[in-house]
């Protein structure tokens, strides 16, 4: 069964006690949660910790870090594993974020062994996907966007295939203020689902959850997430804004 997901992408902001006023800020609010209404909080590595103590007790509300190394342990300097997140108690990890892909070179290869060793240990990888600018203006996103799915995802059983959350963020519409229209996210999630259904079939596909991420914010969250094949969204800069982020929670259908 899919979930509907708001998800939070601090990316490489705050202080720690810029962090902590947040997630009390948004802590505090209530929110209609249950097992396939759930919120996640991607934040910077070094508080993940402090963040996981703070959803302690919190029902559906879970913390992601933001990325991870594909290796179990060893000699691999400034690297973060699986296991080191799984001893603070964090299931959920982003992986293949663009900003990824693009400043530190992450292949679709790599990216393919960080999801099997999330898989394997049990954890929630949320991949990301999407296209640039050129190519949307050539009319081939979907072609690219399916590409990238090949590439990291099909090897996987169709039972793994379930347990991961796809994020699909246009890179032209992250931080730009350029929303993709609720129609050009839900086109792309449907050609998503199809291609998912191709590959591993119906039932399979709409087990699948696909959020939306690219300049989210509260004025438009509840129409985007009330699209058929769009299961809540990835946010980056309203995340930051307790007001923002708590609106966007409630926009989940
Ligand atoms: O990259 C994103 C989330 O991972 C989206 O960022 P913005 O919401 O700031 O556009």
């Amino acid at each position: 069964m899919k979930s509907q997901i708001a998800a939070a992408n601090w990316k490489m902001n705050l202080t720690l006690q810029q962090g902590e006023t947040l997630l009390d800020e948004i802590l505090a609010q209530p929110y209609q949660l249950n097992h396939n209404r759930l919120v996640v909080f991607a934040v910077p590595a070094p508080y993940l910790a402090m963040a996981q103590q703070k959803v302690a007790g919190k029902s559906h509300v879970f913390i992601a870090a933001q990325n991870c190394y594909s290796k179990k342990s060893g000699a691999y300097t400034g690297e973060i594993s699986v296991e080191m997140l799984q001893s603070l108690g964090i299931k959920w990890v982003v992986l293949g974020h663009s900003e990824r892909r693009e400043y530190f070179q992450e292949s679709d290869q790599f990216l393919a062994e960080k999801v099997n060793i999330v898989l394997e240990y049990n954890m929630t990888p949320i991949f990301c996907c999407g296209e640039p600018l050129q190519v949307r203006e050539a009319g081939t996103q979907n072609n690219f966007v399916a590409k990238q799915l090949e590439a990291s995802l099909y090897h996987l059983s169709a039972e793994q295939l379930q347990k991961v959350v796809i994020a699909y963020e246009p890179i032209w519409a992250i931080g730009t203020g350029k929303t993709a229209t609720s129609e050009q996210a839900q086109e792309m999630h449907a050609h998503i689902r199809a291609e998912l259904a191709n590959k591993y079939g119906a039932d399979v596909a709409k087990n699948v959850s696909i959020l939306y991420g690219g300049s989210v914010k509260a004025a438009n969250a509840a129409e985007i997430f009330g699209q058929p094949d769009v299961d809540g969204g990835l946010v980056g800069g309203a995340s930051l804004i307790a007001k923002e982020f708590s609106t966007i929670i409630n926009g989940l259908k």
